[in-house]
């Protein structure tokens, strides 16, 4: 007898504990409504004790107020699952599942309700439509701070460019100096960034000096610094020249060719022992910057002339990028032609479109500017249209030129022959030159041929 109260004891306490196992709050009554069991998310959640449950029937409960709705009587007379709405005590919302469960005859012995904080729920489903939203927004701003990014991103896509790039990037990791050579826009300013990006001083200062802008009285000054009283005009208190302002990192001297032949020994020096003076001092200072120079001009033929010291210009001939024109680079072109257009769309929110006759004319022009010229030339197009497919038609006279004498207008797969590409070319010419002057007249002077022949040409291709 005392052994079977021991086995019933541990059974129920078995029960009770696959009974906690659940993260639903759990109510067991017999088939005549008394209550056998709850687990303590039930008590949770309803605020309702143990102790003042088991043992009793649900409907003295509900009618004492303890709960507002009951389950089990249906449960019991269809035999079937059933689920309802109750407001606890602490007034939550809780959804019920009752379930019947069949002894071996079929009939039912227990009543089991599952109950679930709807309250809490809600909160969850709040909580997670809150986290999902902090999600779309913050995908939102890392597109949008990525599209920034990409909008600022270089375009190196030509196989001159990549190999370009893999030398800056090995130079870049030592401490050697930089000439960058290359016409106006080429990118010589990005590419400096980028070499002091690629070197171990990237967190240091990245300080660019444009040797052109300043004036040549003040370059020295700006540079090196000066002592108080060191001249006329400059602050009593003495001021840090760049050089010092740049230590541990790099020193971007844009227009090496425009610095001044006394100022070229004092450059010379910095770069050689690291040691410079305040203008005005004896002291000499000790620094530690990497230089990088550049400059548009043919540095050799400036020593041939005497402008610029053959001592500075072989210390900066170390370690030589030369970057190409753009017109040297043709899928830069076409790169760039779509990243400037998608960055200006995307900047005045336009959809302006190029034909694809428009984008090879593009990449036939020579480009003199080069990515400065491309870079303005599609803003100038986006913003002075709509959302518009723009064709060759829309170039500027002396773009159209160029591109006619290129040699790369798609000729291989147009299938067409020479008289007909020459058509092409003349309908274009005559629609733009007519577009840009007004009259017949004025295009006949500009072409150099008689009216007549602009008439002819213009009935010829339908143009009247
Ligand atoms: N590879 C590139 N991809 C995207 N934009 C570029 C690239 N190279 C240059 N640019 C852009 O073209 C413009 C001119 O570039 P940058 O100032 O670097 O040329 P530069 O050679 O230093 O010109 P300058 O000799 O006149 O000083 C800048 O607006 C720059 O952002």
């Amino acid at each position: 007898m005392i052994n079977e109260v021991r086995v019933n004891t541990s059974v129920a306490k078995l029960h009770q504990e696959i009974l906690e196992l659940f993260s639903d709050g759990i109510y067991v009554t017999d088939v005549n409504g008394k209550t056998l069991a709850v687990n303590c998310m039930y008590e949770q959640l309803t605020g309702l004790k143990r102790e003042e449950l088991v043992g009793r029937s649900v409907i003295e409960l509900r009618n004492e107020g303890k709960f507002d709705v009951i389950l089990y009587p249906d449960i019991i007379a269809s035999g079937k699952k059933k689920t309802s709405l109750q407001t606890t005590k602490a007034n939550r919302k809780v959804l019920c599942n009752g379930y019947p469960v069949f002894n071996e005859d079929g009939k039912v012995v227990l009543v089991i309700t599952f109950v679930r904080d709807l309250t809490l729920m809600n909160e969850l489903k709040e909580q997670i439509m809150n986290q999902q939203n902090m999600i779309e927004k913050y995908r939102e701003v890392n597109n949008r701070y990525k599209k920034q990014f990409n909008k600022d991103a270089a375009i190196f896509e030509s196989e001159k460019m990549v190999q370009l790039m893999e030398k800056l990037k090995k130079i870049a990791k030592t401490d050697a100096t930089v000439l960058l050579l290359g016409e106006t826009g080429v990118g010589k300013d990005v590419l400096s960034r980028k070499i002091h990006e690629y070197s171990l001083r990237q967190h240091e200062p990245f300080l660019k000096i444009d040797c052109s802008a300043i004036p040549e009285s003040l370059i020295e000054s700006e540079l090196f610094g000066y002592e108080s009283g060191a001249f006329s005009g400059a602050n009593n208190r003495g001021k840090a020249g760049l050089l010092e302002m740049a230590d541990k990192g790099t020193i971007f001297l844009d227009e090496i060719g425009e610095i001044p032949l006394q100022m070229q020994v004092k450059l010379l020096r910095v770069i050689q022992e690291q040691e410079f003076m305040h203008v005005g001092s004896t002291k000499v200072r000790k620094v530690n910057v990497r230089f990088i120079a550049a400059t548009n001009r043919d540095l050799a033929e400036e020593v041939r002339k005497g402008n610029f010291r053959s001592d500075l210009f072989y210390r900066l001939h170390v370690a030589v990028l030369d970057i190409p024109p753009l017109r040297e680079r043709q899928e830069d072109i076409v790169a760039m032609v779509r990243f400037f257009l998608d960055k200006y769309n995307d900047k005045y929110h336009k959809n302006v479109t190029f034909t694809n006759q428009l984008e090879e004319a593009l990449t036939c022009y020579k480009w003199p500017g080069n990515v400065r010229e491309i870079d303005n030339f599609i803003q100038g197009l986006v913003v002075s249209h709509e959302n518009e497919i723009l064709d060759i038609s829309d170039l500027p006279h002396y773009m159209l030129m160029d591109s006619i004498d290129c040699d790369k207008m798609n000729i291989n797969e147009s299938n067409k022959s020479l008289d007909e590409l020459v058509g092409d070319y003349e309908k274009v010419l005559l629609k733009k030159v007519l577009q840009m002057h007004g009259s017949a007249a004025k295009a006949a002077r500009i072409l150099k041929v008689d009216r007549s022949t602009i008439f002819r040409k213009l009935k010829k291709y339908n143009l009247g």
